[in-house]
């Protein structure tokens, strides 16, 4: 199924941050969303997070850092349960041992708070709890930008793999051109709080359309080089 939003926009403190700006993401695709710093894609992934569950859309939100998601004076099974709930679903510890497993975290202690898990963990425990109600469309802000390259390249293809096959779309959004050159089909790119190019990725690598595009992939051939 196709989810749709339309004319999205938001200005802050009178500025325009996000023109405006419609999209439209099939089941199961995987987008990435590149651009400068400061370019709007964090304003054009919460600007879609609120409108699609606005729509009743099933929708995920992994933020950069797991400090944004998890409170350091609650423990993981106090995170876990609170997810559960919010979704209105039962606790099914076969899930949870599944995702734990997927993603590596299945030795964590649950009874620990956040500190008590590295980095790394937290970050894939964040990533677990997005995938609890099999969300319609996973939007991930630079979710492996806290950790180490090595974590970030595992937790990258655990997550791939958790994805395979599922109707959940993923929204990737990423400075690093080398991981959306291995882990989405589509590619859009943000300049100044506009959409200034929505292509395929290898199209899009290939052969840039944009002035912006065209800089992002002036350096490098990501295809051959992905990471
Ligand atoms: N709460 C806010 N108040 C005022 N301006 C804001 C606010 N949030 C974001 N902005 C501005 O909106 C613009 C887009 O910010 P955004 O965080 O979406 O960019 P980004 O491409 O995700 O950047 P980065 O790659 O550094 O995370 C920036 O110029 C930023 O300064």
């Amino acid at each position: 199924m196709k989810r749709t939003v339309s004319g999205l926009s938001v200005i802050r403190a009178g500025r325009t941050v996000l023109y405006p700006t419609s999209l439209t993401i099939a089941a199961g695709e995987r987008i990435g969303v590149v651009g400068a710093s400061g370019s709007g894609k964090s304003t054009l992934g919460h600007a879609l997070v609120d409108d699609l569950r606005q729509q009743g859309v099933r929708v995920a939100h992994v933020p950069q850092s797991p400090d944004e998601a998890l409170d350091p004076l609650r423990s993981m099974a106090f995170h876990w349960n609170e997810a559960t709930r919010a979704l209105g679903l039962p606790q099914d510890k076969n899930l949870q041992q599944r995702l734990f497993k997927a993603l590596k975290i299945d030795h964590g202690d649950l009874r620990k708070r956040p500190w008590g898990w590295s980095r790394g963990m937290q970050q894939r425990f964040v990533i677990a709890m997005a995938m609890i109600g099999a969300p319609d469309v996973l939007v991930m802000d630079e979710p492996t930008s806290a950790l180490d390259p090595i974590v970030a390249v595992r937790t990258m293809v655990l997550l791939d793999e958790q994805l395979r096959g599922s109707s959940t779309a993923m929204l990737l959004i990423t400075h690093d051109l080398g991981l959306a050159a291995q882990y989405v089909t589509r590619l859009l790119v943000m300049d100044g709080g506009r959409l200034v190019e929505d292509s395929p990725t290898r199209t899009l690598l290939e052969q840039p359309q944009s002035k912006t595009a065209k800089s992002l992939c002036a350096h490098r051939s990501w295809l051959s080089l992905p990471c």
